[in-house]
């Protein structure tokens, strides 16, 4: 990967934002359920062999296609319902209101209110907002006098609240995931511990309006990656999500009730030289229904360096990326989407 300006893709492939050029075969998603489904429950357990179990199929999942379903995640539903309920409120507010927290007015970060359309050239037809790691609400926090970056509408009650109530249960599903992910490389399991005690943990609610445009001329979200180390993504009923497989099809990531769809992100590919897969993935509302989707991107502690994982490299296998900090890449691809070049 480099961190230079490119000529623009071939017909026929997308090149993302991480700087990966990738052939597309078929422009319409696949109806086949191919993503596979994990009981997750095991990581609660106090057996090592069941936390094993469950990271070995996490393994093979984001190894060979880095998506995959999460059930029995542990995480109260009720938070999810409210956070859409909010969302709901919010993206029917006026433009101007929601203007009051555009995201411009906070440079390099990704937080606040993103209008539809605003960051595509091919069209998105999405609107957002993001919100981030506010230490306040963190129960493992180990600063909570840390200022947060986040800006929040006013008058929009028990918006922030609902919020970071969901957000903090993510916060702690995601931290007993990423022991999970530690397992699955064959790494002790609290090797990624000290990476996370301050992640990386930003919050989105999306709303996709109904797409009248034919497919091949908008999608409610462009192909592209991730950032972070994985991220975790609740859907409502509408379907729409679709996965870039290896061989170049996009496939369904049809709802599942109760389910979170994971997926794994660019940090996650960087540090495991490509063992763990940050699949390229978008949106296209074709339900004629409005679509709410809410994701969790999960990382590791901007200060920290992304090294290598040592299971993953070796003499005959050296690290093709660029060693920097998390918050080195973060800046750099929060700062690409940004610039409006029309890349993911
Ligand atoms: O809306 C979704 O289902 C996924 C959204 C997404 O991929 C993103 O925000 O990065
Ligand atoms: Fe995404």
């Amino acid at each position: 990967m480099t961190l230079t300006e490119e000529e623009p893709p071939r017909p026929g492939t997308i090149r993302l934002q991480n700087g990966q050029v990738l052939d597309v075969k078929s422009d319409s998603g696949r109806k086949m359920d191919s993503l596979p489904v994990i009981d997750v429950s095991g990581m609660y357990s106090d057996n090592f062999e069941r936390r094993k179990a469950v990271a070995e199929q996490v393994r093979t999942a984001a190894h060979e296609i880095g998506f995959f379903y999460a059930i029995n995640h542990g995480v109260d539903l009720r938070h999810p319902k409210n956070t859409f309920e909010q969302a709901k409120l919010f993206f029917e507010l006026p433009t101007e209101k929601k203007m009051e927290v555009f995201t411009d007015l906070v440079p390099n970060e990704y937080v606040g209110y993103h209008p539809l359309e605003h960051y595509s050239r091919s069209g998105h037809l999405c609107e957002a907002f993001n919100w981030a790691y506010d230490a306040k609400f963190d129960p493992e926090t180990l600063d909570p006098n840390e200022p947060s970056i986040n800006i929040w509408p006013t008058g929009v009650l028990n918006f922030k609240e609902t919020l970071f109530e969901h957000h903090t249960q993510m916060l702690s599903f995601s931290r007993r995931m990423t022991r999970i992910f530690a397992l699955a490389l064959h790494l002790p399991e609290d090797a990624f511990d000290m990476y996370i005690q301050r992640p990386e943990a930003g919050m989105r609610i999306l709303h996709y309006p109904q797409q009248e445009a034919a497919e091949e001329d908008q999608n409610g979200i462009g192909a592209h990656t991730d950032f972070e180390c994985f991220t975790t993504v609740t859907q409502d009923d509408c379907g729409g999500l679709e996965v870039l497989s290896k061989d170049g099809e996009w496939i369904q990531a049809k709802p599942i009730p109760g389910a979170f769809v994971v997926n794994i992100a660019d940090c996650f590919m960087r540090q495991t030289n490509d063992f763990f897969v940050s699949t390229v993935h978008r949106v296209i509302n074709k339900s004629g229904k409005e679509r709410y989707s809410c994701p969790f991107f999960f990382g590791f502690d901007r200060k920290k360096i992304l090294e290598a994982v040592p299971t993953c490299v070796s003499e005959s296998n050296p690290m093709k990326y660029p060693i920097m900090t998390a918050g080195e890449y973060y800046a750099w691809r929060a700062n690409k989407a940004k610039s409006q070049r029309g890349e993911y």
